[in-house]
Parts: C-alpha cells; structure tokens; sequence
C-alpha cells in the first residue's frame, strides 16, 4: 500500500476553508469538487493508457488513448457522492458504479446497505471515493470488497486522513495493490472517532443532518 499527501498550496487553502464550520454547504460542495480534481491529477498519474493513431490535420501521428475498459470509479455514498462531479471532470469517459455505506457511530463498524457494481472486476482500476479516513473500517470493507469482484488496483482518493487509520490499513494492507491518496493526514480521532482537527461529518456538511 502507498500513502501519497498532495502538497500544493491551492490545496491546502481550499482545504481549510472546507474545515471552516461557517462555510455553508454550497460553498463546501464547490470546493469539495474542486479539491476532488486537484487531487485526482495525482491519482490518475498511472492511469492505464496505450498508443492511438490519430491524424492531425498537418500529419498522421501516434497519441495517448485510455485503455479499455476505462477506470471504474466507485464513490461511497453518501458523502464520496460529492467528490463524484469532480473526479469525472477529469475523466469523463470513466464507469461509475456505486457502494453505500454508513459507519454505526456506537460500534464504528462500516455497514454496506447498497451496492451497485458490476460483477466481475477482473483486471480493472478502480479509483474509490471518501472525503474522509478515520478509522479506516469503511475503506477496509470496500477494498475488500472490490478485490473479491477481481480487481487489479485500487486507488482510493480521501480528503482527510487520520494516522490511527492508516495505520491500520497499512498493516492489513501491506502487499496490496492500493494507494491512499489524500489532501491530509490530521492529528488524531477524538473519543467519538471523528477526526481532528478535521471538518465535522462530511456527508452532513454536504447534504444535511440524517438521523
Ligand atoms: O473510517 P471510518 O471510521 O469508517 O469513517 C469514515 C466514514 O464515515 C463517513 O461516512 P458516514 O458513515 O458518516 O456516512 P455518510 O457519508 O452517509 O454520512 C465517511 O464518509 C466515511 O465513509
Ligand atoms: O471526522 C469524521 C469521521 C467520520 N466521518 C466523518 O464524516 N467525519
Ligand atoms: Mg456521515
């Protein structure tokens, strides 16, 4: 597993203007979805191609195609469904399928209550989706799950990060063909498992308290 944190000034300050807890959710979608294409710059960076013939007006050449089937990008609902718009700027020809998932604040234990996937992964990337790595039990069962389905490589693109969960994806995650992409990695969990400093619940800050 590789950890890689986008150091680039524009991150870091829509980053903190996201951590803000007077910016209101317009203005956190926005900027969600422009840090989600920052970011994804440097995710995609082996993106799988291959050569293409083109002609250019002056001359025949040889140019750069996605290979296909094209990336799969799966957000985890509800809150990596903000980072969606941002990531198929970048790649509009990418497939996207769905996981829905919600982390039990009591137990911390990821439950999947929605799937839409197709069934046979074998050989394909897939670039998943979650502002947010706390404890990391909600990445750990979609890579599970993904590499079940036959994928290849997982690249999982996250605003936040915390170290307790990385941590512990590192160890389970060694060998694995994944990169953790983030803008940062904060300091700690507080006692509920929220990240610190952080930016509160990521899916509320999009879309709105749910109970
Ligand atoms: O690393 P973990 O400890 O598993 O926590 C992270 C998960 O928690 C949040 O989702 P949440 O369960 O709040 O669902 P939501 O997107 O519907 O708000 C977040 O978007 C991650 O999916
Ligand atoms: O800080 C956190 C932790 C889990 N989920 C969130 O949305 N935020
Ligand atoms: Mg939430």
């Amino acid at each position: 597993m590789r950890v890689l944190v986008v150091d680039h000034p524009l991150v870091a300050h829509k980053l903190t203007v996201l951590r803000d807890k007077d910016t209101p959710s317009p203005v956190f979608r926005q900027l969600t979805e422009e840090l989600v294409t920052l970011l994804a710059y440097e995710a995609t960076r082996n993106v799988r191609v291959e050569p293409v013939n083109i002609e250019t007006p002056v001359t025949a050449t040889v140019g750069t195609g996605l290979v296909k089937p094209t990336p799969l990008v799966v957000p985890i609902l509800r809150a990596g469904l903000g980072m969606l718009e941002g990531m198929t700027r970048l790649v509009p020809t990418a497939e996207v399928g769905f996981l829905g998932m919600a982390r039990n604040e009591e137990t911390l234990e990821a439950i999947t209550y929605a799937e839409r996937l197709p069934d046979d992964l074998t050989g394909r990337q897939v670039f998943v989706l979650d502002p947010m790595l706390a404890t990391g039990g909600t990445l750990r069962e979609a890579i599970k799950f993904l590499f079940k389905r036959g994928a290849a490589e997982i690249v999982c693109i996250c605003l936040l990060g915390a170290p307790e969960g990385l941590s512990i994806l590192e160890e389970e995650l060694a060998e694995a063909n994944v990169t953790i992409v983030l803008a940062s990695i904060d300091e700690r969990l507080d006692e509920k498992a929220y990240i610190v400093p952080g930016l509160g619940d990521a899916g509320d800050r999009l879309y709105g308290v749910v109970n």
